[in-house]
């Protein structure tokens, strides 16, 4: 199947999202959109998928007009989707995961026949060398694994057509090669593939086409051979960039004492005790796997969970929280790892969201004028891209949401913030920028603990690097400026 959209236009009011975008996608070839946040990506990948809808242009399927109303009419006609988003339900097992939404194919007089839907189940992950058994609970497979079982529900409806959306952001290293290596099987299947990543190096791996997108409109595509990282940037941002990773930190002297000092603190099996430091102006950073103790770490320092033993201080009092709000009150912000279902309400405004962890008031009103400002000035340095400060948060596209999450956090301008994967979904010319706001912030005495599953991230942001295993610290890497990701992989395993 070959897939032709031509002249298409879509746009949100006033936001233009999409302007006269002409793309072809080829059977046994995997094509990569790249762009900055908000190029549109999403939503050419949405209008393809039957998520949305075009304003005008046209879409043609091997010759024949292709306008789907709805994601299961463009299923019918060949097309899958993958989500950004993780859509398993771990209290199913993975057949039902994989049929979720067609379970009544499997039925017999009422029953599941359970057996059957097994087998066909193991048929379509066997089809792209997911190695995964159907026999397996959910909760021994890794975020890859799981990426993997959604690739499985889109092929159960044999497409020809696989759209990808950011499907590796949520992942770790090693996970994001088993879906890659998904997209290398498919390809060999001559299917027609499409995805969106924000990962120069994933598109140099797997992609044989790409486009780049920039504000709405198409700026070319290219044979992925024949066009660099730098100039994939540079073309993007529509100037030059220098380089995805900036220079590692020079170390920077900590005159004072510790803002937050943690004393043998202890939860469950999750944490064994672990005293540590951070002082003003220090980034700290954070490798580990999942569960090996280092989202709990940031959960009982932001309030959401208490220690079993051990205490925290900060500013040299005895810091006990109970909430989070409590955690928020003392200077303590938290980027948590998922932004939707934790750091911010979409159906807020922009501005709501900004202000929102501490309120401007005057007397006992709220200061519509000033949270205005604050709001203005954070849009403005964040460069978050929205069509105002009023705009419903849902209407941002991912990565500007992210940076929303990050403006709320700084809005408070807190003593000690916590990022968990800071710049996922981030684009790379909005990743640097953010770098170099929490060194600024860092250079006015921010103490930032950065638990991040992207080891470059926390190599070129932190002073140093607490490298954890089984609820541990197993390694401290005092000059990351020295250190490569392998050095830090293998403490983390
Ligand atoms: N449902 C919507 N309502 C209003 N505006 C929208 C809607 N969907 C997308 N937009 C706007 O359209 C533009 C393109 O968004 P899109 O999600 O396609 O970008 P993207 O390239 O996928 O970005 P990211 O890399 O951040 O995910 C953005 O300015 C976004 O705010």
């Amino acid at each position: 199947m070959r897939v032709a959209a031509t002249h298409i236009s879509r746009s949100f009011g006033s936001t233009r999202a999409l302007i006269d975008v002409s793309v072809a996608l080829e059977p046994g070839l995997v094509h990569a959109l790249v762009g900055e946040n908000g190029a549109g990506k999403s939503t050419l990948l949405k209008i393809l998928a039957g998520a949305e809808r075009a304003d005008s242009g046209e879409v043609l399927l091997d010759g024949q007009p292709f306008a789907p109303r709805s994601l299961a009419e463009a299923e019918a006609r060949g097309v899958g989707l993958v989500y950004q988003e993780i859509t398993i339900n771990p209290s199913l097992s993975i057949a039902e995961n994989i049929y979720i939404g067609h379970l009544r194919r499997w039925r017999r007089g009422g029953l599941l026949s359970t057996a059957r839907m097994q087998r066909e189940a193991q048929r379509v992950l066997d089809s792209f060398s997911a190695g995964i058994s159907v026999s397996r609970s959910l909760s021994s497979l890794d975020l890859g694994q799981w990426k993997c079982i959604e690739i499985a529900r889109a092929l159960s409806l044999q497409p020809s057509v696989l759209l990808l959306d950011e499907s590796t952001a949520f992942l770790n290293h090693r996970e994001v090669d088993a879906v890659l290596s998904a997209m290398q099987a498919l390809k060999r299947e001559n299917m027609v593939i499409a995805f969106v990543s924000h990962h120069l190096a994933e598109v140099e791996r797997v992609a044989d086409r790409l486009t780049i997108l920039k504000d709405g409109s198409k700026v070319g595509d290219y044979d992925s051979a024949s066009i660099g990282r730098d100039e994939i940037q540079a073309r993007m941002v529509g100037r030059g960039v220098s380089t995805g990773r900036p220079a590692a930190r020079e170390p920077v002297p900590h005159p004072a004492g510790p803002v937050l000092s943690a004393r043998a603190v202890a939860s469950g099996a999750r944490l064994a005790p672990l005293s540590f430091e951070l002082r003003p102006g220090e980034i700290v950073g954070i490798a580990g796997l999942k569960g090996a103790g280092g989202e709990r770490l940031m959960e009982l320092i932001a309030g959401i969970v208490q220690p079993d033993s051990g205490g925290i201080q900060l500013g040299g009092r005895d810091y006990r929280v109970r909430t989070p709000a409590d955690a928020w009150r003392q200077g303590v912000a938290y980027l948590p790892g998922d932004r939707t279902a934790e750091g911010l309400i979409v159906d807020a405004s922009v501005l709501d969201n900004l202000v929102m962890a501490r309120p401007p008031r005057r007397g006992p009103f709220f200061d519509r004028a000033r949270a205005g400002r604050s709001a203005r000035a954070l849009i403005d340095r964040l460069r978050i891209k929205t069509s105002s400060k009023d705009a419903r948060s849902g209407s941002l596209s991912g990565g500007n949401l992210q940076k929303v999450v990050l403006g709320k956090c700084l809005a408070i301008q807190p003593s000690v913030l916590l990022l968990h994967n800071p710049t996922r979904g981030v684009d790379i010319g909005a990743r640097l920028e953010i770098y170099r706001i929490l060194r600024e912030e860092a250079a006015s005495g921010l103490a930032a603990l950065v638990l991040s599953e992207d080891l470059n991230e926390l190599i070129s942001l932190s002073d140093r690097i607490l490298v954890m295993r089984a609820g541990a610290v197993a390694f401290t890497v005092d000059r990351p400026a020295d250190a490569t990701e392998d050095d830090i992989i293998r403490h983390m395993t």
